[in-house]
């Protein structure tokens, strides 16, 4: 592609395999999960997330999405347990939404869309760096919580109450002392299955963790997603949604259930 990938008829999802083969692989993300033929594993173990709300550092618009960046040089936010072995750092976490509350999620249960979807990027600290573990098939280990509309959810408010200072691409400012899991249902169910990164370079280097259950978002909550911008200050703005990457082929996998 001459221009950067994005989301929109011209470089979107469709069009990323042209310069990313790896988009037609054999483990690419997101999925659509179907629970009635999950696999129950008793063997599989309860999600172990600590996280230090003094590791949080800065919020920034990246182009695609925002992300909510963490200190990541010690072992004070981490994820244990769960499907993993070892110890994976919490990197950052962001969000996927659509442009109408009827999508914006890329992982799909039963084929229903969410309006919204979290992820939590961690990597293996068994690598010496993040960007060496988004290389490897067991590199990293994305917790994907789907957003429902319902009641306001005033845990997600600070993170949207920062999205004004970052409205356009390549804007950051600085965020500290948040506790992400706050963001957490309060249930850790999850569903696992071997993945890949959801954008370019759609790496098959994630170890999805897709929680069960929900949590809650209002509709003037997710207007407010919608609030930022694709573009940079001063270009010919594009709101940004629907920054999500459609359910892709779940060839010869299985989705496993860490409940019955
Ligand atoms: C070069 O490494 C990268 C590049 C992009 C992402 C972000 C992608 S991956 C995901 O789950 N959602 C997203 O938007 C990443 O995250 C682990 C790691
Ligand atoms: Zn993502």
């Amino acid at each position: 592609m001459s221009h950067g990938w994005g989301y929109g008829p011209t470089n979107g999802p469709d069009k990323w395999g042209e310069e990313f083969p790896v988009a037609n692989g054999t483990r690419q993300s997101p999925i659509n999960i179907v629970p009635r033929e999950a696999h129950y594993d008793h063997t599989l173990k309860a999600l172990k997330l600590k996280y230090d709300p003094s590791n949080s550092n800065g919020i920034l618009n990246n182009g695609h999405s925002f992300q909510v960046d963490f200190v990541d040089d010690t072992d004070s936010s981490t994820l244990t347990g769960g499907p993993i072995s070892g110890t994976y750092r919490l990197k950052q976490f962001h969000f996927h939404w659509g442009a109408s509350d009827d999508r914006g999620s890329e992982h799909t249960v039963n084929g229903i869309n969410f309006p919204c979807e979290l992820h939590l990027v961690h990597w293996n600290t068994k690598y010496p760096s993040f960007g060496e573990a988004a290389s490897q098939p067991d590199g990293l280990a994305v917790v994907g919580v789907f957003l429902k509309i319902g009641a306001a959810n005033p845990r997600l408010q600070k993170v949207l109450d920062a999205l004004d200072a970052i409205k356009t691409k390549g804007k950051q400012t600085t965020f500290p002392n948040f506790d992400p899991k706050t963001l957490l249902p309060g249930s850790l169910h999850y569903w696992t299955y071997d993945g890949s990164l959801t954008t370019p370079p759609l790496l098959e280097s994630v170890t999805w963790i897709v929680l069960k259950e929900p949590i809650s978002v209002s509709s003037a909550q997710m207007a407010k997603f919608r609030s930022l911008l694709f573009t940079g200050e001063g270009e010919s703005p594009c709101c940004m949604e629907d920054n999500y990457r459609p359910p892709q082929p779940l060839k010869n996998r299985k989705v496993r259930a860490s409940f019955k």
